[in-house]
Order: structure tokens, then sequence, then C-alpha cells
């Protein structure tokens, strides 16, 4: 007899958070951190398919789950075609593009594909919910400065959403009534305008826009990236991704992407250490003073939130710089595993409905067909 169990699967570029929840009750959580060595042994993104399904089905087994405790699957949503927000059944043309990288390759992609295979096994449904390519962009933001380059939306949707959401409960306020910049610090960092509860403009935190992080490039410089590339002869398909994602960023300094390992070099004394650490907050601090004109300034609040919103020192040094914007809330770590329970539950009480990923893909093309 089924326990009404769903499960959350979680694939980030760093870890592989896992959670079992009753309702709205989390029963379970587990959080495996990959270091990149672990990760390294796979050439390819789709490789780790295997091997994350492996560890859940560990925990699950460690747990004492059974397979029939559960009524329906859910995996964060990756790199799709641009599609609204919401929660949407994982199809096969969904599987297709997580599978083939199309639309980029990015740990988020094995989200769909793992809740896929556990619902395969355990003969149940399985969703995504707020995928990374959520597109709630205002005209305007799509013009990147190269007809041949649109820019697009790319960012922690789902735990920037739940965060904004979070901050606005816990102060009162209506979500859709307040603007709000949401930075999302990660193994990559996006920053999102968050206008009356719509995402009108972020940094792609895949492409190379705003601020770098832990293993993520952020913008770089255009012509001298382009002959970087050129010299050194990168293949696009797997080492230019890998050049601005998983080797970039602090993992591009240091050889870690590990935080605490820096912050020791930092404490140390390491002065390149410390000045990569600045350049982390000097980074994100600016991006927030960009995010606040495309708020016109009209900021009710700045929302930090991810992994790296723990390190008191590195929230200090982005409020050194921009206090004086909006008063500044604090949301470390994710909600993301209580998030993609949440658009599930939804769907299982019949008060909202699942979406279909091509009907959707095809509203937002329309909506851009109009700009681009
Ligand atoms: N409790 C913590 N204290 C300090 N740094 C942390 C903590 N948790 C995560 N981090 C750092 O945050 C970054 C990863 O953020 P996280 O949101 O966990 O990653 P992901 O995007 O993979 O989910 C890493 O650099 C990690 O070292
Ligand atoms: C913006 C895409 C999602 C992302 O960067 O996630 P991680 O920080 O988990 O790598």
């Amino acid at each position: 007899m089924a326990n009404n169990y769903v499960l959350v699967i979680n694939p980030g570029s760093t870890t592989t958070k896992i959670s079992i929840y009753q309702n709205e009750t989390e029963l379970a959580f587990e959080e495996l951190r990959h270091e990149a060595q672990e990760l390294a042994q796979f050439s390819r993104l789709a490789d780790q398919l295997d091997f994350r399904y492996g560890i859940i089905t560990k925990f699950l087994q460690q747990k004492n789950f059974s397979g029939s405790d559960f009524i329906a699957v859910v995996g964060r949503g990756g790199l799709l075609r641009p599609i609204t927000g919401g929660t949407y059944r994982v199809s096969s043309a969904m599987i297709i593009d997580l599978t083939s990288g199309r639309y980029g390759v990015h740990a988020s992609n094995l989200g769909g594909l793992l809740a896929d295979k556990f619902a395969a096994a355990l003969h149940i449904p399985a969703y995504i919910v707020d995928s990374v390519v959520t597109d709630e962009f205002q005209p305007v933001a799509y013009i990147s400065g190269n007809a041949a380059i649109p820019r697009r939306s790319v960012f922690h949707a789902l735990n920037q959403k739940a965060a904004a959401r979070a901050v606005a409960a816990e102060q009162g306020w209506q979500y859709d009534e307040k603007n709000l910049i949401v930075v999302h610090m990660g193994g990559g960092v996006t920053v999102g305008a968050h206008q009356h509860g719509r995402v009108v403009d972020a940094t792609n935190g895949l492409d190379g826009e705003g601020p770098f992080g832990p293993n993520r490039t952020g913008a770089l410089p255009g012509l001298t990236t382009l002959q970087y590339v050129s010299d050194q002869k990168l293949n696009y398909a797997d080492e230019v991704s890998l050049f601005v994602g998983e080797k970039a960023g602090l993992m591009s300094y240091f050889g870690t992407q590990n935080l605490d390992e820096i912050m020791a070099k930092v404490k140390s004394g390491n002065a390149f250490a410390k000045l990569v650490f600045k350049a982390l907050a000097y980074q994100i601090a600016k991006e927030i003073g960009v995010f606040a004109t495309v708020l016109t300034g009209q900021v009710d609040g700045i929302v930090l939130t991810g992994g790296m919103a723990f390190n008191d020192q590195l929230v200090a040094l982005i409020k050194q710089r921009t206090a004086w914007i909006a008063p500044i809330f604090v949301h470390p770590g994710q909600s993301e595993m209580a998030a993609l329970n949440h658009g599930v539950q939804l769907v299982l009480a019949g008060q909202a409905k699942a979406k279909d990923y091509l009907t959707e893909s095809q509203k937002v093309a329309q909506k851009q067909a109009k700009y681009l």
C-alpha cells in the first residue's frame, strides 16, 4: 500500500540532494557532496546518470523506504527550450532535449532524467518544477547587442522564487506586490530582478554573464575569450563548456570549488586568496547595483541565498557595498526541495494542472518571436 510519499531529486553541480515528502512534511533529507575529482571520472554528463541513480537507491534502502511507498517523483528541471514556470509532466520530448544537451549541458539536466528512471521502475508519474529555463523576461532583456545572439533566461529559478516567497512571507508581504533582487550563490551565481512576482531579467548562470562562482565563470572579456578559445583550439562540446563551467570561477584559481578550503587559505594570510575572495563579493555586489537599475531603483529588498550565503564574511562584504540600495535578507542554503515537492502536491491535490512541455515552449517561442 502506497504511503503517499513523493521522492524529490535535486542534482546540482556540486551535490545530489534527495528528500522524501509526505504531503508538505519532509520525512528525510540527504545532501551528498561531490568533489570535482569524483565527477571527473565521467567524461559526459549523461554518464553520471547511473552513478547518481545508484546513490539515491542506496539512500532509499538505508532509510528503509520501499518502492511501493511512493506516488510520484520530481526532479530539478534542467536546460530545456524556454518555458513558463510551474509543474510539468516529464515527457519523451523533454527526455530527448535533456539527454542530447541541445539547450546546454548542466547537472540540472539529470533531474528530469533521474525522475524518469525512478518513475519507470516504480510505475509512478515523474515531474519537474520551475526549470532553470523558466522565462519571464521583459522584451528589452532579450537584446544582447549582437543580432546573432539573443539573451536567454537561465538561472536558479526554483530557489530564487522559493527564497523570495519565503522572505516575502516572513515580512508579511505579497511576493507579487514587491520588487526584489534575488542572488543565488551556489556552484554558479545568478542575480534576478523579481518585479511583482515576475523575473523580468536575470544573469545567465551558464553562458557567462554576471558574477563568477565557485565553479562558473561570470562575464568574461568577449574578444579575448574568443581569441583564447581559438588559440587553444578548444572544442565546443567538451572543452569550451568546461572552460566556462565546472573548471571556471574559484575552481580555475585554486583547483577547488569548496569555499571552506578557500577560506582556510584566506585565514592563513594567502594574499591571492584574499584578493579573489574580495573579487567574488565585489562582482556580486556590482551586479546587485546593475539589477537595481533594472527595477528603476524601486527595490523593496535584496535576498541572498544558496550555499555561499552561509559564509558570513562573504555576506558582510556584499552588504558593505549594497546596503544603501534596500534591506538585505539572508536566506542561506536552498528551499528547492520544499519547492519541488510543493509543485507536485498542488498537482496531486488538483489545485494546479501539470503543464505540457511542447505546448508551453511554443507559447514562449511565440512571445520571443515578436522581439527577436
Ligand atoms: N554551510 C556552508 N558554509 C560555507 N560554504 C558553503 C556551505 N554550503 C555550501 N557552501 C559553498 O557553497 C558552494 C555551493 O553552493 P550550493 O548551493 O550548495 O551548490 P549547488 O549549486 O551545487 O547546489 C560551494 O562553494 C560550497 O563550498
Ligand atoms: C543557472 C543554472 C543552474 C546552476 O548554475 O546551478 P548550480 O549552481 O547548482 O550549478
